[in-house]
């Protein structure tokens, strides 16, 4: 099979070299010349643009695109629409908001998947999980490059009909959110509590056997076998946070209470402020009912 792959950062360099890896060939565009030349020298053949890699698929385009959701999906699909027909198939592997996936799948003169992504640059090894929504007959015309990028034929799967590969993929990430604050807090605790612990130690104790085992808890045992059990000058600021917000608010939406993701979320969001008009605004209310001291900045 012969794939176009547009966007080579970390996600869609790892979707080219596992798709080569496997035996097929590529056709790769990024707007990065560096990006296509060092997947020219991995073996795919560059493209100096979407126009030039929509000539070199010729017929029966199968596409995937690894940009970043929003405008770069939207401008890339506007550059290769005129290059395809009903036969083709366009993959968009980023994290879109389904139901702009669901707009652009109406809109594209190619069959579109929406696949959500998991597995971040350790997919490099062992493959990423897939979770894909649209056409069953895109689906199973893909099913050889999904085989290759996911961990195999179990890595991948038809979630249901537009949308619903980054539906799935939009909740997976607020479980995530969840996940990584249920272990911030259990660490936080096992920092400021009563025994002085290495936590390098008991992160690996629970990876070898323990009922909270996980990939994540793994990546906590690196984190504090690299920056140390303080995590050295690693700062209290979470970046993100795009696709918890479409999780809470699609929860909303649906009447399905999702307190735990909300509170993850939001404890990102309090990550980046560090002088919170609510605590102020607190610590002066209790001088109003009570007439406690106000703790005053130049304390
Ligand atoms: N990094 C991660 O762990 C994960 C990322 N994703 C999603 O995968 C998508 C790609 O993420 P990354 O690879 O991490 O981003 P990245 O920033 O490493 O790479 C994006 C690449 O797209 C190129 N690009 C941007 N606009 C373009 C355009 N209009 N035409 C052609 N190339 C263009 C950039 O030059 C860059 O090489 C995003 O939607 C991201 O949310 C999904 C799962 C995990
Ligand atoms: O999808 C991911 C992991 O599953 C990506 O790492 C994504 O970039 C996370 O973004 P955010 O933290 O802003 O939701």
């Amino acid at each position: 099979m012969q794939l176009g792959v547009i966007g080579l950062g970390r996600m869609g360099r790892i979707v080219v070299d596992r798709v080569l890896d496997a035996g097929h060939d590529v056709v790769a565009f990024d707007l990065s010349e560096e990006a296509v030349a060092a997947a020219a020298d991995a073996g795919a053949e560059p493209a100096d643009s979407v126009a030039d890699l929509a000539d070199r698929l010729g017929d029966d385009k199968r596409i995937w695109l690894m940009v970043p959701a929003g405008d770069a999906v939207d401008a890339t699909l506007d550059d290769l629409d005129p290059h395809l027909d009903e036969n083709d198939v366009v993959v968009d592997g980023g994290n879109s908001h389904f139901e702009k996936s669901v707009r652009r799948a109406e809109a594209c003169s190619a069959a579109y998947l929406d696949c959500g992504t998991s597995g971040g640059p350790a997919g490099a090894e062992l493959g990423f999980s897939l979770m894909i929504g649209g056409p069953q007959w895109a689906y199973d015309e893909m099913t050889p490059v999904f085989d290759a990028v996911a961990t195999g034929p179990d890595g991948h799967d038809r979630m249901g009909e537009s949308g619903s590969g980054h539906y799935v993929k939009m909740v997976h990430n607020g479980v995530e959110y969840v996940l990584m604050q249920a272990y911030g807090e259990g660490f936080e605790l096992l920092a400021e509590g009563r025994y002085d612990l290495d936590l390098e130690s008991v992160s690996r104790t629970w990876n070898n056997g323990a009922v909270i085992r996980s990939w994540l808890l793994e990546l906590c045992e690196e984190a504090f076998r690299e920056e140390g059990t303080d995590l050295g000058d690693v700062d209290d600021h979470i970046a993100g946070g795009s696709t918890g917000t479409w999780t809470v608010q699609e929860a909303l939406e649906q009447e399905v209470p999702v307190p735990l993701i909300y509170q993850s979320l939001a404890e990102r969001f309090g990550s980046r402020a560090d002088d919170r008009f609510s605590r102020r605004l607190a610590n002066r209310l209790r001088y109003g009912f009570g007439r406690h001291e106000v703790a005053r900045k130049d304390e």
